[in-house]
């Protein structure tokens, strides 16, 4: 089984130039179940969840709710059973909780059912700043007191309803401000929230556990608090995130290639970015069917213009689709700019693409334009988050020649055995673990 342990440095020898074809099916969404799992701890009762992606992120987090008294344990490859009977504010291994942006997501469940918890900083992708101010915001306003001494430290004696606009709508936030509002006293309304496919997904996990939430899906959310909340069996929604990074391979490497369960309903802004660089996909009920011949060429605005694709908070582009689309507009023919509007510094890997023939133009740390098709050629890349990895990922399978990608590791944060799964619709990756 392909699966880093941690401290493991993982590289992909990637051939270019081969043709995919077949059928695959994306794993759980990955920022779906991170906060399911920590949202677990709500209950003291079994909860069982099935579709969870095997990634390197999941377990961390379910060390590091196995070390505040937690059980887990995995019953099948993606099924995981969760048991918090006795929970007890330890202490968080700091080198844990600085792996992955999710063990933020703690705060609010442990609050709920402990009165208190202290976290080390979080960590996660080194994309920009990664405030935690709308984190204390609602959590402050649903009781909490907060101290901060390089750690972070919540107390609540009891945790009360509040109506909370939230300054900016924070993903991993909105889900902590939804956990501890449905075990607070009263409701709550949380306004300007995030509505992504994961939060929608935490939501629905929640309400499955006996809470009361409003407005899944909208910006303002009520929760009819103070429910006893008890276990639940729950599957994991696909991640639309893996499924727009599936899309922009299946296109660079002409490629035909079946999505099943692709999860349409969430596919909308997606599936409109990638029309931008004219890519067509069918939908075939919830399956995703992207034939090998497409367009490939930039759509231009009306009266010729140069079109822009940018990111925003659910449901527009995805930020973390981002990356995909700039390695996917490489290889089509004509002129877009891309904005990243959320991270300040999630384009910069765009010197590895230039570096193997792109032609982009790093306008500044929001904004690249992309003129295409390059011809790539093989190159040593080095990953420096998820996302940049996958799109150096796509790079490599398109280009002309042999590539290696150090820092595979980041991949595999969040792609569940991508190198098996590709290759089994013909990609040549090898993976090669080495001991940092
Ligand atoms: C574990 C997890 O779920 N991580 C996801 C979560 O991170 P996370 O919850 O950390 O991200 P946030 O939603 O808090 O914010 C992401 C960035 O966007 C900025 N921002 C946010 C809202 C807004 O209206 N304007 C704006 O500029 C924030 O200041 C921040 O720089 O959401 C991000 C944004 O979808 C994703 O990239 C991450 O994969
Ligand atoms: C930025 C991401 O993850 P995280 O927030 O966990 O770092 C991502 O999934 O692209």
């Amino acid at each position: 089984m392909a699966q880093a342990q941690p401290h493991e440095r993982i590289q992909y020898i990637v051939e270019g130039g081969h043709r995919l074809s077949g059928t695959i099916e994306p794993s759980g969404n990955k920022n779906a179940a991170l906060p399911i799992v920590a949202a677990a701890l709500l209950t003291d009762q079994r909860v069982e969840l099935t579709n969870v992606p095997r990634i390197r992120d999941i377990e961390v987090l379910v060390e590091l709710i196995q070390s505040v008294g937690a059980e887990a344990r995995w019953l099948g490859r993606n099924h995981l059973e969760i048991r918090a009977a006795n929970l007890r504010p330890a202490d968080l291994d700091p080198d844990l909780c600085a792996r992955v942006r999710a063990s933020i997501l703690l705060a609010g469940p442990m609050l709920a059912r402990c009165g208190e918890v202290t976290l080390p900083p979080p960590g996660g992708d080194v994309i920009g700043r990664r405030r935690v101010d709308t984190h204390f915001l609602a959590l402050e306003q649903l009781g909490a007191e907060i101290k901060t001494n390089g750690h972070y430290s919540f107390k609540a004696k009891q945790l009360r309803g509040a109506d909370v606009f939230l300054d900016e709508p924070s993903v991993t936030a909105t889900e902590n401000a939804l956990c501890a509002a449905v075990y607070a006293e009263g409701t709550t309304i949380l306004r300007n929230c995030a509505s992504e496919p994961h939060v929608q997904d935490l939501a629905l996990f929640l309400n499955a556990m006996g809470a009361q939430i409003e407005g899944i899906g909208t910006n303002t959310m009520t929760i009819h608090g103070g429910k006893k909340l008890s276990g639940c069996t729950h599957r994991i929604g696909p991640d639309h995130i893996e499924v727009g990074s599936l899309i922009g391979l299946a296109a660079v490497t002409k490629s035909e290639m079946t999505i099943k369960n692709a999860g349409v309903e969430h596919l909308r802004s997606t599936l409109m970015g990638f029309e931008r660089l004219g890519i067509r996909c069918q939908v075939q009920g919830d399956d995703l069917f992207i034939p090998a011949d497409q367009e490939m060429r930039v759509q231009a605005d009306f009266g010729g213009h140069i079109p822009t694709i940018s990111d925003q908070p659910w449901p527009a582009f995805p930020a973390d689709t981002m990356s995909i689309a700039i390695v996917t507009a490489t290889q089509c023919e004509g002129v877009v700019m891309m904005f990243e509007k959320m991270f300040e510094s999630r384009m910069f890997f765009v010197d590895k693409l230039i570096a193997m023939g792109a032609r982009i133009v790093l306008c500044d740390p929001h904004r690249a334009i992309v003129a295409g098709p390059s011809n790539m050629r093989g190159s040593r890349l080095e990953s420096p988050d998820i996302r940049a990895g996958m799109a150096m990922l796509i790079a490599a399978m398109c280009a002309e020649g042999t590539s290696t990608i150090n820092n595979a590791q980041q991949i595999e944060r969040g792609y569940e055995r991508i190198d098996e799964r590709l290759n089994a619709m013909g990609a040549k990756i090898t993976r090669v673990p080495a001991r940092a």
